[in-house]
């Protein structure tokens, strides 16, 4: 079940690619549900010599004091042939085969992240090394824990190498391989201490024993080794690492593994023990033991995937669409979303939404009560009546009937009809208006991009204006309309002077009696109440011809002529997101996309098995 590891492998490098390698990430992290083996123990107790030993290469730096100052994340991949190489995740593309470049590399970006100081830093080094000659594992290194700070470190760098130590084995997917040399007493091993605090019962430690060869004459570690003077739940592994004189002479990792081997096999006292002790076996108990542990964890990590994949769909839904990258894309998208606008205002207009209902109110309410304000009476005044036919017959006074001062009359009465006319016109404007506002309010697809949200606002508010011009225009046209033909039924309808008995002989003096004015300004005011009644219903029907169906109909045409001259550079502008949101949703989206890969990943190896 090789895959097993090598689809803990992907996932892992995945991960780390985005930045989801622990706590500090805001998103929810894969990593830490994945098991992994952390190599602890104090200051040159062996890890990084156990470590090679597992690799068969030598790559660590080395040195006296404190060499491992950040974690190094290694990762092995089994390739059936081929020749060796490794590669870093923060210099991709980069193949290293040659190994001493890796360590210089490691020792580099050590020094990259902490300086040339002797500090310690909990970023990650992220490493793989493809091989035929390795098993599938991923291993953390840690820095050694130790009792004292030396030169040049500060005196906090005992504790924060434990916390760094602890936040890693901590974690209940931890495996921890715990390295404790043989020549000190165990009693005093920094990694049975720190491993004991996190795994009390020693389900996830595995004790590893290194320096067997460098124990006094006399003594030996087959005590511990047979798990009789420390036990632990699996059996401790020894170990013989090349020593300090072995690796200034460069002494090949094969040759030492062969001759660890023959160690174990040749000496009487292990001879028993030969065939579960060394490095080699212990790549292979590990490797073995990850794969368990990565099937019982296979449900559970099944089951965080689904709930993870669900929360970063509802959010990305939540960010809305991300901007497409052509042009064509773009304008259709700033299509889409003024479709969903004008279909948010029109839904007002028709009273799926409220508001619409306002612009009847103008209509029943706010119009008849300002016609009705206009007071005729007084312009029809006695003396105005007077003033008006006098000046309209100039200096011939009208014969029978003053033509001239009733159209005076009447015009000068009807032309303050407009006042009313252009304020209903205005209160509907105003009115769409707030429509406007209210359904851009209402497209939520709108809070994404601000600058079309202002652009759209103001096209739109451009096109209500020009649509208010047009209706005044009407509007008034239809109160010139009428005083400028009158309807002549309405005065073959009156009756006569002679009808009513009067004397048509009567001098022209006698016409200009308050009689005969009061006639005519009654005549004139039953007139003009006549035209108010009709324009009370023909003003409201221009204004919705000119206004409400134009605004439902061609709102938004200018703007999408103005759309389509627009250049690709002009439409990003409209779509200028807040760059934080589109970070974010990179993110999500990248993530989204790692869930789903592992999530297809592991139910098929699920499946297999
Ligand atoms: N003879 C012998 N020497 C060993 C053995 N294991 C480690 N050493 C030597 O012990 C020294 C320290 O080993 P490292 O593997 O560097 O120890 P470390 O724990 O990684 O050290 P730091 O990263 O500095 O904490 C080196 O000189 C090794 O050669 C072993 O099993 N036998």
């Amino acid at each position: 079940m090789d895959n097993l590891i090598t689809l803990v492998n992907k996932i892992q490098r995945a991960c780390t690619a985005l930045g989801d390698h622990g706590e500090e990430s805001a998103l929810p992290t894969l990593w830490d549900s994945l098991p992994a083996i952390a190599v602890v123990g104090g200051q040159s107790s062996g890890k990084s010599s156990v470590l090679e030993s597992i690799v068969g290469k030598d790559f660590l730096p080395r040195g006296a004091g404190i060499v491992t100052r950040r974690p190094l994340v290694l990762q092995l991949h089994k390739i059936d042939d081929g020749r060796e190489y490794a590669e870093f995740m923060h210099l991709p593309k980069k193949k290293f085969t040659d190994f001493a470049a890796v360590r210089q590399e490691i020792s580099d970006e050590t020094d990259r992240e902490t300086g040339r100081s002797k500090a310690i830093s909990t970023v990650p080094i992220h490493l793989s090394i493809f091989s035929p000659n390795v098993v599938n594992l991923t291993l953390i290194d840690l820095p050694g824990l130790t009792k004292v700070a030396v030169d040049g470190q500060p005196e906090s760098i005992v504790l924060d190498i434990e916390n760094m130590v602890r936040s890693y084995i901590e974690k209940p997917n931890c495996i921890i391989l715990a390295i404790s040399p043989a020549n000190q007493d165990l009693a005093t091993s920094d990694a049975i201490k720190i491993s004991r605090e996190v795994d009390p019962k020693g389900d996830r430690t595995f004790g590893v024993l290194t320096k067997i060869d460098l124990m006094d004459k006399g003594t030996d570690a087959v005590d511990i080794l047979e798990g009789k003077a420390y036990k632990l739940q699996y059996p401790w592994i020894g170990v013989v690492n090349r020593s300090q004189a072995d690796i200034n002479k460069s002494v090949d990792m094969i040759a030492a593994r062969q001759r660890e081997r023959e160690y174990f096999q040749n000496s009487p006292g292990y001879r028993h023990l030969a065939s579960r002790m060394g490095s080699e076996y212990l790549g292979k108990v590990l490797s073995k033991h990850l794969e368990t542990v990565i099937k019982s964890r296979i449900p559970g990590l099944q089951s965080l995937i689904s709930k993870t994949i669900i929360e970063l769909e509802t959010e990305l839904s939540r960010l809305g669409k991300p901007i497409a990258a052509d042009a064509g894309g773009k304008l259709y998208m700033i299509m889409e979303i003024c479709r969903v606008f004008d279909q948010n205002f029109k839904e007002h207009l028709d009273g799926t939404r409220s508001g619409g209902d306002k612009i009847y109110g103008v209509f029943d309410n706010q119009l008849p009560a300002s016609l009705k304000r206009l007071h005729f009476d007084k312009q029809l005044s006695m003396d105005n009546v007077r003033k008006l036919i006098t000046e309209a017959d100039g200096y011939q006074p009208h014969l029978i009937a003053p033509e001239q001062g009733y159209r005076r009359l009447i015009e000068s009465s009807l032309v303050t009809v407009k006042g009313p006319a252009e304020a209903a016109v205005d209160a509907v404007h105003a009115i769409l208006k707030d429509l406007i506002h209210k359904a851009m309010g209402e497209t939520m697809e709108l809070k994404q991009y601000p600058t079309l949200r202002v652009e759209l606002g103001n096209a739109a508010i451009e096109s209500l204006e020009r649509m208010r011009d047009e209706s005044k225009r009407a509007t008034l046209q239809l109160v010139e309309m009428e005083y400028c033909y009158l309807t002549v039924e309405f005065f073959r309808k009156l009756p006569q002077d002679v009808d009513k008995g009067g004397n048509p002989t009567h001098s022209i003096f006698d016409r200009y009696h308050d009689s005969y004015l009061r006639r005519v300004g009654s005549t004139v005011l039953s007139y003009v109440n006549m035209v108010c009644a009709s324009l009370r219903h023909s003003i409201p029907k221009s204004i919705v011809y000119c206004q409400v169906r134009e605004s439902k109909r061609s709102l938004l045409d200018f703007f999408f002529t103005e759309l389509g001259r627009k250049e690709t550079k002009q439409l990003a502008k409209l779509l200028d997101e807040d760059p934080a949101v589109m970070q974010r949703r990179t993110s999500l989206a990248k993530r989204l996309e790692l869930y789903r890969s592992a999530q297809a990943e592991i139910d098929a190896v699920a499946w297999a098995k």
